[in-house]
């Protein structure tokens, strides 16, 4: 089997996300098993919405069926806004997934940043370990938290969660969360998972679709660079895998592989 990141191309967002949803169902199953949760982390951007395509398409049989009342929910990075701010990722995953779901279905746990902590980031990436802390405790050494499935995005310069290309907090070894005051992408205050907490996942997949993403995914493919998606890719190899449309990858030269379990 190979050791390196799995690249898988659709033809387009509709084809990708029943495979997506077959992956987070697996990984879902996975963590249900190991431990009687799924805990998962979810970035913002595009994610979202294609998770929501993905997920609240009606469950072809028992086995596909997404149980979200075992779901537990943690944010890979936030923005240090109001929970209802327009730039808030949990505001965000809560308009494309949350309020969509049917009224019958039991809501997962979602772990928020706890607002009354917005005006000191250190603090609020602190109280956000905290929870992880106790969230995590009983199963895990606790020396790092280890999600059963990371979901995330990749940005137009690389970078995943809130680390930014070359920037110090790629060197972050101890913290499971970090503030971040100045990313390059606004707002710039922020808190992220750190990248020891990203590679330590069961499973990591990133979604990235669309033709802007062509350039960047030659040079994470291609050149890494110390991207930060690049790093993850290193950091996990094969248990991280990309479910990305072919105008994403376009030109790229890494081998794609066929969607398979
Ligand atoms: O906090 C953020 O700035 C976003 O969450 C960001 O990290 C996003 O995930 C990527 O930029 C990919 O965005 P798209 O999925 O929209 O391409």
């Amino acid at each position: 089997m190979s050791k390196q990141a799995n690249l898988y191309s659709f033809a387009d967002v509709a084809t990708l996300a029943p495979a997506l949803r077959a992956y987070v169902i697996q990984c879902q199953e996975a963590g249900l098993a190991r431990h009687g949760v799924f805990k998962v982390g979810v970035s913002g951007g595009s994610l979202p919405k294609t998770l929501a395509q993905a997920l609240l398409a009606p469950s072809t049989d028992n086995g596909d069926a997404v149980k979200w009342d075992r779901w537990e929910i943690f944010f890979a990075d936030e923005r240090a806004v109001p929970l209802d701010h327009a730039d808030s990722n949990y505001a965000l995953l809560k308009a494309e997934l949350l309020d969509k779901l049917p009224a019958d279905v039991q809501q997962p746990v979602v772990h928020t940043i706890d607002p009354q902590y917005l005006g000191d980031t250190q603090e609020l990436a602190d109280q956000y370990e905290q929870s992880l802390v106790r969230s995590f405790a009983s199963r895990d050494s606790v020396k790092l938290p280890i999600f059963d499935l990371l979901l995330l995005g990749c940005g137009p310069d690389g970078h995943t969660c809130s680390l930014f290309p070359g920037h110090e907090l790629l060197r972050e070894t101890s913290a499971w969360i970090a503030p971040i005051e100045d990313s390059p992408k606004p707002p710039p205050r922020r808190i992220t998972l750190t990248l020891p907490v990203v590679t330590h996942s069961v499973r990591i997949a990133f979604v990235a679709t669309g033709a802007g993403k062509k350039g960047i995914m030659k040079e994470i493919f291609e050149d890494s660079k110390g991207l930060p998606c690049a790093l993850v890719n290193e950091g996990t190899g094969e248990r991280c895998s990309w479910f990305v449309d072919n105008a994403a990858v376009e030109g790229v030269s890494y081998p794609r592989r066929p969607f398979s379990l």
